[in-house]
């Protein structure tokens, strides 16, 4: 018998804001799923997650930084994916740009900083799912110079992990995959 939790993480799917509806996410409810970030797991009490919360006539200013990041950066990417990244902007009701943020002096290694980043996305990721909110985790500027710093984050190792684009599916969501199998990855030692 599987237990709630596993339904929700075994459900959960990508889906593209090319697939998602109009209909405004319930502050309530968004409220919930950026509160359960605060709640992942992180060494030394850093809790070095950073959210950038882009909604409504807000989603403006996100659009314009993808462009600007991108004509900062030519050539890295085709225009073709600047189009993409732009039009996402205006298809996702919400995109929530995920940071790392250090800690002044922080003795925690910074690998351990971006696995208490990406725990706190997949708690957002799951408690989206929860309550019937799909999601799509789009990389796009996230990694090119000067995004970090536009959105905040100016210390040396600050960085943008991505960007979680929610909204409701217009279809049902289909089936996940996986190319091999958990018992592919696990090493059992057991005596
Ligand atoms: C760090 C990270 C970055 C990702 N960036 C992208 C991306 O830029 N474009 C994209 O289509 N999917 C991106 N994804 C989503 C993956 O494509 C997706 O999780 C994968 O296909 C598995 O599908 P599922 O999420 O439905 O299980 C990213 C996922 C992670 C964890």
């Amino acid at each position: 018998m599987s237990s709630d939790i596993f339904k929700i993480i075994s459900k959960r799917r990508t889906v593209k804001p090319a697939n998602f509806t109009e209909q405004e996410i319930p502050e309530i409810i968004l409220r919930e799923i950026l509160e359960s970030a605060n709640w992942a797991p992180n060494h030394g009490r850093t809790e070095p997650w950073r959210l950038t919360v882009f909604s409504g006539a807000g989603r403006q200013t996100f659009h314009d930084l993808i462009g600007k990041i991108y004509h900062q950066n030519p050539d890295v990417y085709p225009p073709e994916k600047l189009n993409k990244w732009q039009a996402n902007a205006f298809l996702a009701p919400v995109i929530i740009a995920v940071g790392m943020k250090r800690t002044d002096g922080c003795k925690i290694p910074l690998v351990e900083e971006l696995c208490a980043v990406a725990a706190a996305t997949q708690n957002l990721l799951l408690c989206a799912e929860a309550h019937g909110v799909c999601s799509y985790w789009g990389s796009s500027i996230s990694h090119l110079p000067g995004t970090a710093k536009e959105l905040g984050l100016d210390g040396k190792d600050d960085c943008i992990i991505g960007f979680i684009h929610l909204g409701y599916p217009k279809e049902e969501v289909h089936d996940g995959m996986r190319k091999s199998a958990i018992d592919d990855k696990i090493t059992w030692i057991s005596e």
